[in-house]
């Protein structure tokens, strides 16, 4: 029998997009002739070690998804469903809409459309050891920390960038253990006015004794937030189809 944990891709793309200020949201976006979404669905629908995918959707969008998924023939797709007012509450949207069976639920930002097969194989790879993983990179910049100060704002802190990572998705958890940490975040009356910009945030602060394992990310795996990412996304998506130079015919 196969005891392997059934690994469950999420798409979350309950969003608006409205730093990047279009008519529609920024994961229905042509980009390398395919909606953004559809890169990140092909890509979970490709890859071995995902056994089946739920996409959280913006309200009122949710047809236009499954029109994709039902041209692009993404038969790991089992449900599409309307996201929440935010991204926490469009990942407790998606863990209810999963079974009550233990499996691995990897969370990813739909507009993450350039996100490398090798990265969720490391990720199952380490939950089958750990109950949490994210994946980041390391940050190039020198990192502050602002202050006001007379006139704007000056620098409060400059931080020890060798500690310092950028994280990315798909943030990867046991189902039992994300369920519980978002159950503490939403009976905790102070969790509204103080919302986490990922779930990895919401475990860390509710279930603080879990270790949350790091993957390396890639720059690659860039998320689409403003109007110079589209072009970004566009270009890295171009060359990952191109062939390297030493693999061309000769
Ligand atoms: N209510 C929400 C908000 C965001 N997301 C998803 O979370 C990912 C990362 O969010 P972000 O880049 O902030 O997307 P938007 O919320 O659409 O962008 P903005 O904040 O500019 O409106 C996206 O795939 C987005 O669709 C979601 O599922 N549900
Ligand atoms: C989850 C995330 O992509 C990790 O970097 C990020 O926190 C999402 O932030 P956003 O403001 O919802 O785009």
């Amino acid at each position: 029998m196969d005891s392997r944990l059934r690994s469950v891709g999420v798409l979350l793309a309950g969003g608006v997009g409205q730093r990047i200020g279009m008519d529609t949201p920024k994961q229905l976006i042509e980009v390398a002739g395919k909606p953004i979404i559809e890169h990140s669905l092909a890509v979970f629908q490709n890859a071995p070690e995902i056994d089946e995918i739920v996409v959280l959707m913006t309200p009122g969008y949710t047809d236009r998804v499954r029109e994709i998924v039902d041209k692009g023939g993404y038969d790991k797709v089992s449900k599409v469903v309307e996201g929440g007012a935010s991204r926490t509450e469009s990942t407790w949207l998606a863990l209810g809409a999963l079974g009550a069976e233990e499996c691995n639920v990897l969370l990813h930002d739909a507009v993450r459309p350039l996100l490398e097969p090798r990265i969720i194989t490391e990720c199952v790879k380490a939950l089958e050891t750990r109950s949490a993983v994210n994946v980041a990179i390391p940050s190039s910049d020198t990192v502050l920390v602002a202050a006001p100060g007379p006139g704007g704002e000056v620098i409060g802190d400059v931080l020890d960038r060798s500690v310092l990572r950028r994280s990315q998705t798909p943030q990867c958890f046991r189902l039992s253990v994300i369920r519980e940490a978002y159950e503490r975040a939403l009976a905790d009356p102070g969790f509204a006015g103080r919302p986490a910009t990922d779930d990895c945030g919401v475990v860390l602060r509710y279930l603080p004794d879990v270790p949350i394992h790091l993957v390396p990310g890639s720059e690659h795996n860039i998320k689409v937030t403003h109007p110079l990412d589209l072009r970004i996304a566009e270009l890295l998506l171009q060359l990952a189809a191109t062939p390297p130079i030493s693999d061309l015919p000769r």
